[in-house]
């Protein structure tokens, strides 16, 4: 650990304290002696809470495994007495909870749209996140494969390429927008005035088919420079003319581009997808989201060659279709993921040595910076409504709901802010909270503002809940088991019925191969069309094209049928994903040993070795696969799991990690700051990592990633 200083009995890091001092309290009327007195007193407070939280989610898991010990899976109605007796499965609730949340944006409560995520230690990635509210259709249809390539493009503007990029917006535009006679394709000008929408074509000029659908425009400057914005379920659509540009002047109206409403909000991420273990990288992570709570946020960096300072875009003037002036917001809204209860780190440790609570540090840092935007210190607002958003992931059940609410509402009261200022969006990703799942909802009735599922955490907590039962099923045959099925379909349905809809977030997961976009498009809409008002994407591109699906599927409605449907049976999550080994090749097995090695060591060596917490990683066939934390959970619990029930041996293991890892390093061959596993295996910090979640997986809380990361994480800083 680096140089120290005491604060109110605290010992502080100094990267961390020089951030809190000199910029997070700059504008703010808190001192220092306020802030870390204020932080003492919340973690005297909250550390034996959570610490009582932490001990029995171990307690529980101690009961389940010996229950199977002896059981083995046992039937379904037995292990349903088990979870109920052991006080697991909590009673549903009486009256279903309703939830009653004020403050809360339209781009939460009322516009269905994508929600990226963003690592907080990236401010170059997380200014264009939030700049990702509105993104170019033409570059994601040119520059993906969401458009069949059928031509080596030609360097710089390739015009054939072009040429197929504005066809596919024309037919877009016809689906969505279409006229009221003919084809956007046919159109020769745009011509929005207050009067309406108007499109001259060679049978006359034409107007929409439906006139509500014309939202506003900017009027053409001396150059014919203009646009036509368009708005369909709540999201808009800006027709971007622009003679001037090589795009403008091939398009048969001089559209040079067509700019969708994208990442509608944002998660700004301090936890599955960055590497933070100690002050230094704390102090990186914060000074993000103050910067973007501040506005004042800057990157400067090199890109084809020149100098590029990112800064987040100012909102957008229209005159709207009334003739009144129009602004939308030029910004994502923007939530911040703050640890889960089990985290600590030693930016501060308390008198005694011990490391604080990451939740709560988290908690205080991120509510000081919303401060900037709650009090309009900045240029730019982030929540209209007055909130702070933030996203507090695994959770166990609803006391854990309740402790973070008591944290959060004693963090308000330290403040002076408003009660109920800090919302919570509930991560369904762990068992104990999508079986309460009402009962959680409940216990943050007047905060929360999503609940969500899709996650990968999820599967990883399932494996490890049900460790001792057996072998479980491959990494792939997962989706489609009943308890994942279930817990998807129950999500949604126990969100409408606490009142969600036009007040929430009914969210689902991410989109993992961040180059397959063909693949994204056709399978993402899936997510509207199953009621999620959002679901999360890897990057602004995919933002824009996802944004496609809210465009077609008018949610609402999709919400209003689903609420009439059956809550899904809470006992079908009970049904455990395992496997009969039997039925599995040595081939298959091998295979699966293999792939979910090559992942492990793909992305530890880079969280461990480079400090980076999240990565596209290239699987066996060579296909990028998005990886976290969360996806390291998995992987590692499923060869832990094998290892416990005799499907694999140990010294197959490690043969096969070895292996992996000389093929890992081969695929980042000549990256910059690469460290090698392969030449010396034994000192390999990342490979020793890799090694150990697996070996000890089955007796980590939880199969938690976080430990064995972050001590070998700090081991290889200290040894760079
Ligand atoms: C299970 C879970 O917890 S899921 C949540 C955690 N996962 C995430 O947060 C995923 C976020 N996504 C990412 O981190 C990245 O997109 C990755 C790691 C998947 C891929 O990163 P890279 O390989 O560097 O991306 P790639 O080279 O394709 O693109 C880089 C460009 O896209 C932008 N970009 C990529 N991802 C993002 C993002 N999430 N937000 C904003 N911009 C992004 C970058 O700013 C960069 O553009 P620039 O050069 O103009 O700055
Ligand atoms: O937090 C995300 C996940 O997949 O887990
Ligand atoms: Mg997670």
């Amino acid at each position: 650990m680096s140089e120290t200083s005491e604060r109110s009995g605290l010992q502080v890091d100094e990267h961390l304290r020089v951030f809190v001092e000199d910029e997070l309290l700059a504008q703010v009327d808190l001192t220092p002696e306020d802030f870390w007195s204020t932080l003492a007193r919340l973690q005297e407070r909250f550390a034996p809470r959570i610490a009582t939280a932490l001990a029995e989610r171990d307690d529980l898991q101690g009961k389940i495994d010996s229950w199977h010990a002896e059981h083995g899976a046992g039937s379904r109605d037995d292990y349903e007495k088990l979870l109920t007796d052991l006080g697991y499965l909590a009673p549903e609730p009486t009256s279903v909870p309703t939830i009653d949340v004020d403050r809360v944006d339209p781009e939460i409560a009322e516009i269905p749209g994508p929600q990226l995520v963003v690592p907080s230690t990236n401010a170059r990635f997380a200014l264009n996140a939030a700049n990702a509210r509105w993104g170019s259709l033409f570059d994601a249809f040119y520059g993906t494969d969401a458009l069949p390539q059928d031509h080596e493009l030609a360097k710089g503007y390739d015009e054939r390429r072009g040429a197929q990029v504005i066809a596919a917006a024309d037919e877009l535009l016809d689906e969505l927008f279409p006229l009221e006679r003919g084809s956007h394709a046919d159109v020769t000008a745009y011509r929005p005035s207050t009067d309406g929408f108007a499109a001259d074509t060679a049978d006359g000029t034409v107007g929409l088919a439906r006139r509500d659908q014309f939202a506003g425009f900017t009027a053409p400057d001396g150059d014919g420079r203009g646009t036509v914005l368009l708005v369909r379920n709540g999201l808009h659509v800006d027709l971007v003319i622009d003679p001037s540009t090589q795009v403008g002047r091939q398009h048969h109206a001089d559209v040079s581009d067509v700019v969708l409403e994208s990442a509608v909000t944002t998660i700004v991420d301090l936890e599955d997808s960055v590497a933070t273990v100690d002050g230094e990288d704390k102090a990186l992570a914060y000074r993000t989201w103050l910067g973007l709570m501040t506005g004042d946020l800057v990157a400067e960096f090199a890109k084809g060659g020149e100098t590029v300072t990112r800064r987040v875009n100012p909102d957008r003037e229209y005159t709207g279709a009334d003739g009144s002036s129009l602004a939308l917001p030029g910004r994502s809204l923007m939530l911040v993921r703050t640890c889960g209860h089990h985290m600590t780190t030693n930016a501060v440790l308390t008198a005694d040595g011990a490391e604080v609570n990451e939740g709560v540090l988290d908690a205080l840092v991120c509510a000081v910076a919303g401060l900037y935007d709650l009090r309009g210190l900045g240029p730019h607002t982030n929540s209209r409504a007055g909130s702070v958003y933030v996203v507090k992931p695994k959770q166990h059940g609803p006391d854990e709901v309740a402790l973070t609410v008591e944290l959060f509402a004693a963090v308000e009261e330290a403040l002076g802010l408003d009660a109920n200022t800090l919302k919570i969006g509930i991560m369904d990703e762990e068992k104990r909270t999508t079986v309460n799942l009402s009962a959680c909802i409940g216990a943050a009735a007047d905060r929360v503002i999503f609940v969500n599922t899709g996650f990968l955490d999820r599967t990883g907590d399932e494996i490890h809940t049900c460790f001792a039962a057996g072998p479980v099923l491959r990494k792939g045959d997962m989706k489609s088991t009943t308890w994942l099925q279930t817990y998807e379909d129950r999500n949604v349905d126990v969100a409408l019925a606490a009142g969600f809809e036009h007040h929430a977030q009914v969210g689902k997961g991410m989109w993992a191969k961040p180059a397959a976009m063909a693949e994204m498009l056709e399978q993402k809409i899936g997510h509207p069309k199953a009621g999620a008002n959002t679901a999360w994407v890897p990057s602004p591109t995919a933002a824009t094209l996802h944004a496609l699906h809210y465009l077609r599927t008018d949610v609402h409605a999709v919400q209003e049928e689903i609420a009439k449907r059956d809550t899904a049976d809470r006992r079908h999550l009970l049904e455990l994903p395992l496997s009969d080994p039997g039925t599995l090749s040595d081939d298959d097995v091998r295979r699966e040993l293999e792939t979910n090695a090559q992942s492990i060591l793909g992305y530890v060596v880079r969280w461990v070795g480079m400090g980076i917490g999240c990565s596209t990683v290239p699987d066996l066939d060579g296909v990028g696969l998005m990886e976290d934390r969360a996806t390291l959970r998995i992987s590692s619990q499923l060869i832990a799991n094998w290892l416990e029930h005799g499907v694999v041996d140990a010294d197959t293991v490690r043969e096969t990690f070895a292996r992996m890892a000389a093929l890992v390093d081969e695929q980042n061959e000549g990256q910059d700051g690469y460290p090698p596993m392969a030449p010396d295996l034994e000192n390999s910090e990342s490979f020793q990592a890799a090694l150990e979640l697996v070996f000890t997986g089955g007796t980590e809380p939880n199969g938690y990633t976080e430990r064995a990361l972050t001590q070998w994480r700090r081991q290889a800083k200290a040894h760079a």
